[in-house]
């Protein structure tokens, strides 16, 4: 195997809090171990248009406390075609990188899946989604910051929903996982959440209210996540206007709040650790493994593995939310 002397890093797809912290930490750990670093602008769009900028330790200072990412990022169409990963990859070798490390969610790693089997070239992965939608890793890079800005979102808005009586549905992010619902729910002490993964099973809005959930309440909050499986926050409102006329119901989108913002102190650790472990598992001759978390052990996972294994949701919970908000 050639011997690796500059690598490459890159964000892509839906941005997330921390991943500044992990271009840092990459940065940092590469020159620290002598290699040399390049930055690629706009994940894999700036390989296909070759905006790539050598990488001081400077070009990482003062970046750790703040959200996005200073890489951009890009959901980048041509890098699905042959033609337009042929492309970054001539414009990547010209420009003297012989490793990548890439930043991302499930997508961003299945496309460095494909470009690391078709060109034989290193590339070590790291899990950057606020959706927490990877398998091999208890959690993802944002997952936490986007989980305390839904958090406060709801605190707010449960004092008007209290104060009017009303039931409302707020719609979390996740893609088509139902985390960020449900450990919102759990965190914002919600009075339910309604997720994807066991959408086809039961009819969870009949269910909830079946149950009388509101025993002991006027108002209530219920996390939705976006998902056409759920039917959304709409959706359920509108079924609730025409199936349950007796309550007053009101929708809250959460959107893109969920995606910004200084990331936590869990991010920026996790974001730090596994940075580091990246290039650690370059040197050890690591190829195409996602960096996970697991126990808090930095584990590697085979990008197959990462992306093609759905992660399992913790069913459990479910009944958590029901106990603790008779
Ligand atoms: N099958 C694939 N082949 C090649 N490239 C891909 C593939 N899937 C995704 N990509 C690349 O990765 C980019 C990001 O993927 P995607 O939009 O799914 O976001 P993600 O990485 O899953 O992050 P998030 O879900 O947090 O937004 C795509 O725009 C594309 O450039
Ligand atoms: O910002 P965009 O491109 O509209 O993408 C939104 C999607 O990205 C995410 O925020 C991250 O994957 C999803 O939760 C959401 O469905
Ligand atoms: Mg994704």
């Amino acid at each position: 195997m050639a011997e690796i002397k500059c690598i490459g890093i890159l964000t892509s797809g839906g941005d997330a809090p921390g991943m500044n912290a992990a271009i840092r930490a990459v940065t940092r750990t590469a020159i620290y171990n002598g290699f040399e670093v390049k930055g690629i602008m706009r994940g894999y769009k700036g390989l296909i248009t070759n905006e790539i900028i050598p990488f001081k330790t400077q070009n990482v200072s003062n970046i750790i406390q703040q959200g996005g990412t200073i890489l951009k990022t890009a959901r980048c169409m041509e890098f699905m075609t042959p033609e337009g990963r042929k492309l970054a990859y001539e414009n990547m070798t010209a420009q003297g990188i012989d490793a990548l490390v890439v930043i991302g969610g499930d997508g961003s790693l299945s496309g460095a899946r494909i470009f690391a089997s078709e060109y034989n070239f290193p590339i070590v992965g790291m899990p950057g989604t606020i959706d927490n939608d990877l398998f091999g890793t208890d959690t993802t890079i944002g997952y936490d910051t986007a989980l305390n800005t839904i958090m406060e979102a709801v605190d707010k808005i449960r004092d008007t929903a209290s104060s009017h009586e009303r039931l409302f549905f707020i719609e979390v992010m996740g893609r088509e996982a139902g985390f960020l619902a449900l450990n919102g729910a759990i965190a914002s002490g919600a009075e339910a959440a309604i997720i994807p993964e066991i959408a086809t099973e039961v009819d969870q809005l009949s269910e909830l209210i079946g149950n009388g959930f509101r025993k002991s309440k006027n108002s209530s909050i219920v996390l939705v996540a976006e998902s056409e499986l759920t039917g959304g926050a709409t959706g359920l409102a509108e079924r609730v206007k025409n199936e349950f006329p007796q309550y007053d119901v009101r929708v809250t989108i959460l959107g893109h709040i969920q995606r910004g913002g200084s990331p936590s102190a869990s991010d920026r650790i996790l974001a730090s650790r596994m940075g580091e472990a990246s290039i650690n598992a370059l040197l050890e001759g690591q190829r195409n493994v996602m960096i996970g978390i697991q126990n808090d052990e930095l584990v590697y996972i085979p990008f197959s593995k990462a992306i093609k294994n759905q992660k399992p949701i913790n069913r459990d919970l479910l009944n958590t939310i029901k106990i603790l908000s008779i």
